[in-house]
């Protein structure tokens, strides 16, 4: 059904996922439907209908642009370097997503699940788990990010009961992989792209993410491209006012066999403008096995990897970007 799959003149399927907010069988069954059609072809759609509150991503979008609006020195008050779990300011520069390029031109700030200092399993130094680092000139930046955070996780769990109708697996299937998630919430900022950039500069390289599913929350500047692998060319993802970007990462993959793709993407900003995102990877219970799904393995095939477990292959794929 060569016709269905997007070529670089299509646009990213939206997908309705009000019927998982306690709808009917039958349409939960039409969004895994549609689920599995975006996550074959493209592993990149939008969803509307996902119940968060306006008023709160508005919040979240005023104390990013505060936050990344203040002197340099304030800003590294927090320094991601200071934090032994990975929480915190990332400067310009900080990251290279696309190896062999220029590093990408965005700074950010991470947060994640908090855990105190004595908590067993960052005693026991256990990957990007601990505390976060709060900017202390911005009263209202906490509780507008946690908010988020716990916003983002229930809509998460939507989506995985969402994936599992779509592996015609039973809407709870991923349940175990749902509890005491290991999440990253990411604020990005991104300046104009320059006039004149070097070779290969951009806002964010080329690649794929690495964890579970990504919900990605964009200002009204386009920059966001994702690959059609069809046809060898980018499609453009602008912003669709009240909808997010989803996204599959590489574990994903992993467990589908390939079935499912973590679709290489990446953010020129040629807006003009400073473009503001704010991805959230969600990435499952750390010492969750992951292996190849059932009903994911065509007649005859094994599968392509070896079974891990979230923190080893989030680890593993960690490295690859700060080396
Ligand atoms: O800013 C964007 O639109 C994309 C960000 C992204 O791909 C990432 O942080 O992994
Ligand atoms: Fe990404």
């Amino acid at each position: 059904m060569a016709a269905q799959h997007p070529s670089s003149a299509d646009t990213l399927p939206v997908i309705d996922l009000s019927p998982m907010l306690g709808g009917v069988a039958q349409d939960k069954v039409a969004v895994g439907l549609a689920l599995r059609e975006a996550c074959e072809h493209t592993g990149f759609f939008y969803v509307s209908g996902h119940g968060i509150d306006p008023a709160l991503i508005q919040r979240v979008f005023a104390q990013s642009q505060q936050f990344f609006a203040q002197p340099m020195d304030a800003k590294l008050e927090t320094d991601k370097a200071q934090s032994k779990a990975n929480r915190g300011y990332e400067k310009l520069g900080g990251q290279t997503l696309e190896p062999g390029m220029p590093p990408d031109l965005k700074e950010g700030f991470y947060i994640g699940e908090e855990l105190a200092a004595d908590h067993p399993n960052v005693r026991a130094g256990r990957f990007n788990q601990g505390p976060n680092q709060w900017p202390a000139q911005l009263p209202d930046f906490k509780l507008a990010m946690q908010d988020y955070y716990t916003a983002m996780l229930a809509l998460s769990e939507r989506i995985m009961a969402g994936l599992a109708l779509s592996l015609e697996l039973p809407e709870d299937f991923f349940a175990d992989f749902c509890t005491d998630p290991m999440c990253t919430l990411r604020l990005l900022h991104y300046p104009p792209q320059p006039e004149q950039p070097l070779p290969g500069e951009k806002g964010c390289g080329a690649h794929t993410d690495f964890g579970g599913i990504t919900i990605l929350l964009l200002d009204d500047k386009p920059g966001l491209q994702v690959w059609n692998a069809r046809d060898e060319s980018w499609i453009d993802a602008p912003p669709i006012p009240g909808a997010f970007v989803v996204n599959l990462g590489d574990m994903i993959a992993r467990w589908t066999n390939d079935l499912y793709r973590s679709t290489l993407h990446r953010v020129i900003n040629t807006s003009g403008a400073e473009r503001y995102s704010v991805p959230f990877f969600y990435s499952g219970a750390s010492a969750h096995e992951v292996r190849c799904l059932p009903g994911c393995l065509v007649a005859g095939e094994v599968p392509k990897y070896p079974a891990t477990t979230v923190e080893q292959h989030l680890q593993d794929m960690y490295r690859r970007t700060y080396a």
